[in-house]
């Protein structure tokens, strides 16, 4: 195995690889190899450089790296090598999904993200579940912990500075947070939704509610609701009073509710960011590469 990104995510996830040992890792991906990290890869699996990163040979790629472009270059690199991705960059996955897609399909590697939408919240899986189970109507969901961490501390009368202060202290905001604070961030995990619902013809949402200094918070919840069908999607700062579901979402939680076209309806909720839930969706996509016999190049599925 080899690690891309050692801050928060690939930090919760190193800790689990260097405890396995029936993995091998052969290479850590950082910008700074002389940082403080415990625990500590050893310094000759430290690199700088994708090329002499993926020289290593791994059989498979994980992508924690918070820079989408370097991350859909790696990932790209690695899939054209036929070795399986497993990637928690929503924004580098969603640059080139089909192409990533048909990349794998073409070399018999895999490609997973789940930890790239929802976090901790296995939100791909629910509506891979859902669509298993009929055509689906309509995802709304909530999907940027910063986000949804801000507005529960703005509505407890805190200011905005300090919300977004402590989000980040959390680790849960991006390394450039106006990517969550614009809904950049919720509208690259939208389109993964839409994708998996509804097919490779879906678009980034048409709508995108920014939410800045000048929110203010009235007594009724409001949450930052993606809502996406068929046809298109938005991403709005939508009051949700008399919907548990979205309401009730401490800290920084994520929500998914799916609505199947047949009225059925299905939905999650959990973490949606932070070291622990995603660090924990990633190796549950590595758990499965494991089970799956990697390696053995008989895959070549996305999820
Ligand atoms: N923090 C969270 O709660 C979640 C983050 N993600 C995604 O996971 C990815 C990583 O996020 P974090 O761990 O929070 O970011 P981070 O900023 O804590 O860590 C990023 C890592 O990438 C490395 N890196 C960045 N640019 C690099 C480059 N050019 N060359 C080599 N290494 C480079 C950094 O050295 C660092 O080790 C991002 O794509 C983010 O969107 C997904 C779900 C939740
Ligand atoms: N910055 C993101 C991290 C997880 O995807 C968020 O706050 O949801």
């Amino acid at each position: 195995m080899a690690l891309a990104g050692c801050g928060v995510v690939g930090g919760g996830v190193l800790p689990r690889l260097l405890d396995r040992p029936d993995i091998a890792l052969v290479g850590v991906l950082v910008q700074t190899p002389g940082k403080f990290r415990s625990p500590a890869p050893a310094p000759g699996l430290l690199f700088t450089d994708p090329a002499a990163f993926l020289a290593r040979e791994p059989d498979v790629v994980i992508d924690t790296l918070s820079d989408a472009s370097v991350s859909l270059a790696l990932i790209r690199a690695a899939l054209s090598r036929g070795i399986h991705v497993v990637s928690a960059s929503k924004q580098a996955v969603a640059a080139d999904v089909e192409g990533l897609s048909a990349l794998a399909t073409a070399t018999g590697a895999t490609l997973r993200y789940s930890a790239a939408v929802g976090g901790g919240v296995p939100m791909l899986e629910t509506v891979r579940l859902a669509r298993a189970l009929g055509p689906i109507r309509r995802i709304e969901a909530v999907l940027n912990g910063t986000v949804n961490f801000m507005l529960n501390r703005l509505a407890a009368g805190h200011p905005f500075e300090a919300a977004l202060a402590e989000a980040q202290a959390a680790g849960f905001a991006e390394a450039d947070p106006s990517a969550d604070l614009t809904g950049r961030d919720a509208a690259a995990k939208l389109f993964l939704l839409s994708r998996a619902a509804f097919g490779p013809g879906a678009r980034l949402p048409d709508r995108v509610e920014t939410l800045g200094p000048d929110f203010q918070p009235g007594p009724a919840p409001v949450r930052q609701l993606a809502v996406a069908d068929s046809v298109g999607g938005q991403i709005t700062l939508a009051p949700v009073a008399g919907d548990p579901l979205f309401a009730e979402l401490a800290d920084a939680g994520n929500a998914i509710r799916i609505t199947l076209a047949d009225g059925r309806v299905l939905s999650r909720s959990g973490l949606g960011a932070g070291r622990g839930p995603t660090a924990g969706s990633v190796w549950a996509d590595l758990s499965d590469l494991l089970a799956s016999g990697v390696g053995a190049g008989t895959n070549g599925a996305e999820l």
